[in-house]
């Protein structure tokens, strides 16, 4: 395990492959002129996700859906055609392709997360492709959005980079579904190589889901 080096001193070239050196701080992210076809890939993969729970019978639409299913099956037999990279990353973390914040990737909704203060802060609404229980949005779903605002958080000081040991999350109450919630987290405080934080997802003010965790810097 290398050591981290600090996050200031992160290279701005963008073009090295990530490793655990590679770790960027919120308002780090290097946007760069990159190939859009991951992020509109990204996109359409996103609608289809919205468009595939309702049935559609127009016939001009599903053959447009066919002949471009088809040209994506053989963009993916040729990977190395294919760039991976955000070029809008919007975590703060270069080179981002969480399926939670990236705009490249269909997992993600993306949520954006900003500074604001002391603080890491996102704001989102979630579309039924998250639903856990009926019009609630999955747990684990939850556990992500907090585990990435805590991370942001836990990178945004300087302070070297980090992962997850301990993540865990108190449901108080339901996360609605297509409605704006708001995702918070912060550092605590630091001892050493351990940061420990603290977060929540709040709806109309009122958290539905608080986190408590420790990000720890390899050694
Ligand atoms: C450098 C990172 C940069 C990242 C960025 C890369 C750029 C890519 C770009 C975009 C990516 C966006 C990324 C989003 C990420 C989202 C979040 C994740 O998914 S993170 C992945 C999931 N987590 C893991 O994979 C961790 C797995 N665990 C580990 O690798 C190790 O456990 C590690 C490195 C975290 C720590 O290993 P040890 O061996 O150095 O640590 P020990 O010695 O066990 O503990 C350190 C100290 O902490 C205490 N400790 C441990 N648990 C504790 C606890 N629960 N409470 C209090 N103290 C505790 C211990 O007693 C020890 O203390 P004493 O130094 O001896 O005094």
């Amino acid at each position: 395990m290398g050591q981290p080096s600090p996050v200031a001193q992160d290279s701005p070239t963008g073009q090295d492959s990530p490793t655990e050196q590679d770790h960027a701080a919120a308002g780090h992210a290097e946007p760069a002129a990159r190939s859009p076809y991951a992020e509109h890939t990204a996109r359409l993969t996103r609608s289809l996700a919205h468009a595939l729970v309702s049935e559609n019978d127009d016939a001009e639409l599903a053959e447009t859906v066919r002949a471009l299913a088809t040209r994506l099956l053989d963009a993916s037999e040729a990977p190395a055609a294919v760039t991976v990279d955000d070029p809008h990353p919007r975590s703060g973390f270069r080179r981002d392709i969480t399926p939670i914040t990236s705009a490249v990737n269909p997992l993600a909704p993306p949520m954006a997360i900003r500074r604001e203060g002391d603080e890491s802060v996102s704001d989102v609404a979630l579309p039924l492709q998250y639903q856990g229980p009926p019009a609630r949005v999955h747990g684990g779903i939850v556990a992500l959005m907090l585990d990435q605002v805590l991370g942001n958080a836990a990178h945004s000081t300087g302070l070297p980079g980090a992962y997850t040991r301990e993540l865990t999350i108190t449901y108080d109450a339901a996360t609605p579904l297509d409605r704006p919630v708001q995702v918070v987290g912060r550092i605590d405080r630091v001892e050493g190589r351990k940061r420990f934080m603290s977060g929540e997802v709040l709806v109309d003010g009122a958290p539905s889901a608080r986190a408590h965790g420790l990000w720890i810097s390899p050694r």
